[in-house]
C-alpha cells in the first residue's frame, strides 16, 4: 500500500508542531503514522517533545533538509518505509526549510514507489506574515507559493491581522485555500488540497511542481545563525525568563526563536519563545537542551549571558 506524506511547513515558531500534535492526536488517531523532525540546528527538541505521542519519529539534525542532507533525507524516508511501514508520514521542515526542495526530494524514485505527497500545509503567523516575507522572503515565499493549503495561526488573538495576511498570501498563491477559522472548528478535509479548485493539479498527478527556480541563491545558513546549548543545570522559572530578557534586551527581533527542554527542580521545563511571546511549561520530557535561532546573533555573548547571567 502506498502511503501517504504530509508536508507541515512553516516560518519559525508558526504553528507546525502544534498542528502535527492537533493531527496526530484526531484525524489520524487510528493509523499508523511516523514523523519526520528537522530542527535547524544541532539538536531536535521537537523531536525529544513528540516521544510523548509514542508514534515512530526519526530526528535530521545540523542543517535543513533542503540544504545539507538532502541524501540522508531520502534514505531516511525510504528506510522508515521499509522497516517501519506507515499509513502515513508526516515531515515538519525546519521552519527556514524551502517547501519547493523539500517536496522535489519526496518525488524521488526511491520514496515514490512507496510514499507519494498528499498534501503540503503551509502554517502563516499573521502576525509576522508582512514581516517575514519583506526580511526572509527567499524561505518564507517558497513555503507559501508552494502549499496546497495555508492555515493561518494567531488569528484568534490578531483578528485585525487577518485581511492583510491572507491578501498578502493571495498574491503569492492564489489556489491555496487560506484558513483563518479557530483551528478547533477545521475539518481535516479542509487542509487537504482540492482538486475542484486547481484545474493544474490533476494534470501533475496530483502534485503540483513549482516551475521556479529550485537552485538556492542562499542556503539558510548562510542567513540564518543557530546556537545550541547542552547543560544539566537546573533552573527555575525566573532564571529563564530572565535569560529571556535579557537577550531581548540586546537583540530585540533579530532572535527569531528559542525552544529548550530544561531541568527544573520540580521537573522539567519547555521554553517556547517566539518574539511577542513566552510561554515555559513543565513537561514530561527530560532534556538538557536549548536552541537559540536569529540572524546577526553574537554566539559568544549569547552562550555568556546564559552562563553568567544566571
Ligand atoms: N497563542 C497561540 N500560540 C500558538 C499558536 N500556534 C502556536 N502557538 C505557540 O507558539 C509556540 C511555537 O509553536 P510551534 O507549534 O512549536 O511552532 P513551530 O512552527 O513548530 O516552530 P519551529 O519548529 O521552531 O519552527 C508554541 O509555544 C505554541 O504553543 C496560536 O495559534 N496561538
Amino acid at each position: 500500500m502506498t502511503a501517504e506524506i504530509y508536508i507541515i511547513s512553516g516560518f519559525l515558531g508558526a504553528g507546525k508542531t502544534t498542528l502535527i500534535r492537533k493531527l496526530i492526536g484526531e484525524a489520524f488517531q487510528n493509523s499508523n503514522v511516523a514523523l519526520i523532525e528537522n530542527d535547524f540546528g544541532d539538536i531536535s527538541v521537537d523531536a525529544a517533545l513528540m516521544k510523548d505521542t509514542n508514534i515512530e519519529i526519526r530526528e535530521m539534525n545540523s542543517g535543513c533538509i533542503c540544504c545539507s542532507i538532502s541524501g540522508d533525507f531520502v534514505n531516511s524516508v525510504r528506510d522508515l518505509l521499509e522497516k517501519f511501514c506507515p499509513d502515513k508520514i508526516i515531515i515538519e521542515p525546519s521552519g527556514v526549510g524551502k517547501l519547493s526542495d523539500i517536496y522535489k526530494y519526496c518525488l524521488d524514485r526511491r520514496i515514490r514507489e512507496l510514499a507519494k505527497v498528499k498534501a503540503k500545509i503551509s502554517v502563516v503567523d499573521v502576525r509576522y506574515c508582512k514581516k517575514y516575507l519583506d526580511n526572509f522572503g527567499e524561505f518564507f515565499q517558497d513555503q507559501i507559493e508552494n502549499a496546497d493549503t495555508v492555515l493561518l495561526s494567531r488569528t484568534n488573538e490578531y483578528p485585525d491581522k487577518i485581511e492583510g495576511a491572507s491578501e498578502l498570501i493571495n498574491n503569492l498563491n492564489t489556489k491555496a485555500p487560506i484558513l483563518s477559522k479557530a483551528w478547533n472548528d477545521i475539518q481535516f478535509d479542509e487542509l487537504m488540497p482540492s482538486s475542484r479548485r486547481r484545474p493544474d493539479y490533476k494534470a501533475l498527478g496530483g502534485c503540483r511542481v513549482s516551475k521556479h527556480k529550485h537552485e538556492h541563491k542562499h542556503s539558510a545558513d548562510e542567513i540564518f545563525d543557530t546556537i545550541t546549548i547542552r547543560t544539566k543545570r537546573t533552573f527555575t522559572y525566573e532564571e529563564l525568563t530572565k535569560f529571556i530578557e535579557e537577550i531581548y534586551m540586546r537583540y530585540g527581533e533579530k532572535i527569531l526563536r528559542i525552544k529548550g527542554i530544561l531541568r527544573s527542580t520540580d521537573g522539567n521545563l519547555n521554553l517556547q519563545y517566539v518574539p511577542g511571546d513566552m510561554n515555559i511549561t513543565a513537561c514530561s520530557t527530560t532534556g538538557d537542551m536549548l536552541c537559540i535561532i536569529g540572524h546577526g546573533l553574537n554566539r559568544q555573548d549569547i552562550i555568556s549571558v546564559f552562563n553568567g547571567g544566571l
